[in-house]
């Protein structure tokens, strides 16, 4: 018998998002006759102690009996049980200063690590993700401030309703003016922003038509990699090259800088790739883009005028057209930011739905039997030691 813990969220603030919903805890007990889940007793989880109880799953005060161990995000160095196998986001990988410690304790403890960032398809695709759900939130959110803005509609909090369904009714009858919305990315994050999109009813129009045209009802456009960027000698964009040699290419944002009223960002960024704009190009005149939820979310990334996060109760800042500095939101020589970094907790139920679905689909299997690829290049430490793949993080984990 092998026995999963489904843990306690212990990071400040606690993330109310789940590995397994009730019913997918049911569906795993039924169809693997030699698994046994124990779900620790949680008062912020999205589901409740109950809810797991009437799927007829344990609900226990410790997971110490289990041999995996599922959470989301970091587990708190003093949670963590000698000898587990553990899987949830590490943020470790990059050597990230503040995880440090956990990565150090996780050796000591000979616990095994399976980071879910690092769980990858074989063409390098992600396996697990809440992009999908960022980007409804943050495309809700980026109207939603721009109602707030302009006073000309009002769109509710997300976090208030209790799934994605009862979010979509409350875009019963609204009508949004003739807004144009520039939405950048290719990934899960604007899959997500698209879906948006089409069910507030605005109409996707080509590049030239939103940058040449004048519309009577709301449009966007969206911007992927070979609309955005070019290579500074050719002109063109290769995907791949684009992606080994980022800093040979220049942005061709700018001017929808000066026709967008919203801008949803949703595009994968690191340092060498060219910002969507610079931080004087708010400064201009013709700088018409009124609101930017900056879904991608880097401090100073794409969107050089992010200033920094947002608690999900009071998501958006102004920042200062002539001072470039944060301010009170909504004012008239303000553009408005909306900066997140844990969208997907204000939909906690359908982003744990889609994780756990993920999670029974492609990885689960593996973990109960010998492992797998997949398995083995999202392992960061085995049994205490770090693996092959990630002995570059030695000096960091010994830190
Ligand atoms: N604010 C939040 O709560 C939140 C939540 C989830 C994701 N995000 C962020 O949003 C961004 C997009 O996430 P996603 O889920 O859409 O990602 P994704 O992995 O689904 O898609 C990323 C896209 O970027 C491209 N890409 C991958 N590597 C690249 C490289 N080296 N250079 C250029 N492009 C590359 C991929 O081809 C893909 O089209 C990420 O930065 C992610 O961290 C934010």
């Amino acid at each position: 018998m092998i026995a999963i813990g489904l843990i306690k969220e212990g990071k400040i603030p606690e993330d109310n998002r789940v590995a397994l919903t009730p019913e997918q805890c049911k569906w795993v007990q039924e169809n693997h006759k030699d698994v046994k889940i124990i779900v620790q007793s949680s008062k912020t989880r999205c589901f409740s102690d109950n809810e797991y109880r009437k799927a007829g799953i344990e609900v226990a005060e410790s997971v110490s009996k289990c041999d995996i161990l599922l959470g989301i995000k970091e587990v708190p160095v003093n949670d963590l049980i000698e000898n587990k196998t553990y899987l949830f986001f590490s943020h470790t990988r990059k050597k990230q200063p503040h995880n440090q410690k956990l990565l150090h304790a996780i050796l000591e403890k000979k616990n095994s690590l399976i980071d879910y960032e690092c769980l990858e398809h074989e063409d390098g695709q992600r396996i697990i993700g809440f992009g999908f759900f960022a980007g409804v939130v943050g495309a809700h959110n980026g109207i939603m401030a721009y109602g707030n803005k302009t006073g000309l509609f009002k769109l509710q909090r997300v976090y208030k309703q209790s799934n994605l369904r009862e979010l979509i009714h409350t875009y019963f009858g609204l009508k949004l003016p003739n807004i144009k919305v520039a939405v950048t990315g290719s990934g899960r994050v604007s899959s997500g922003v698209l879906e948006v999109m089409n069910l507030l009813g605005i109409i996707e129009v080509e590049p030239n038509e939103f940058l040449e045209k004048r519309f009577s009802y709301p449009v966007y456009v969206h911007l992927k990699g070979q609309d955005l960027y070019k290579h500074h000698k050719t002109g063109l964009y290769n995907r791949d090259h684009f992606h080994a040699y980022p800093q040979e290419y220049v942005c061709n944002f700018l001017p929808y800088t000066k026709t967008a009223d919203v801008l949803l960002n949703g595009i994968y960024w690191e340092e060498h790739i060219p910002r969507l704009f610079s931080k004087s190009d708010v400064q201009a005149n013709d700088f018409s883009i009124k609101v930017i939820a900056d879904i991608t979310d880097d401090q100073n990334g794409s969107v050089p005028i992010n200033l920094g996060d947002q608690p999900i109760e009071d998501p958006v800042y102004g920042v200062d057209k002539t001072t470039l500095q944060k301010t009170t939101a909504y004012q008239s020589n303000t553009v408005d930011v909306m900066a997140v970094g844990n969208l997907p907790n204000e939909l906690p139920k359908d982003a744990s739905r889609y994780f756990g679905e993920q999670l029974i689909k492609y990885v689960l299997d593996d973990l109960l039997k010998d492992g797998s690829d997949i398995i083995t290049r999202a392992t960061i430490v085995e049994e205490g030691k770090l693996t092959k793949h990630f002995e570059y993080l030695n000096e960091y984990a010994a830190g």
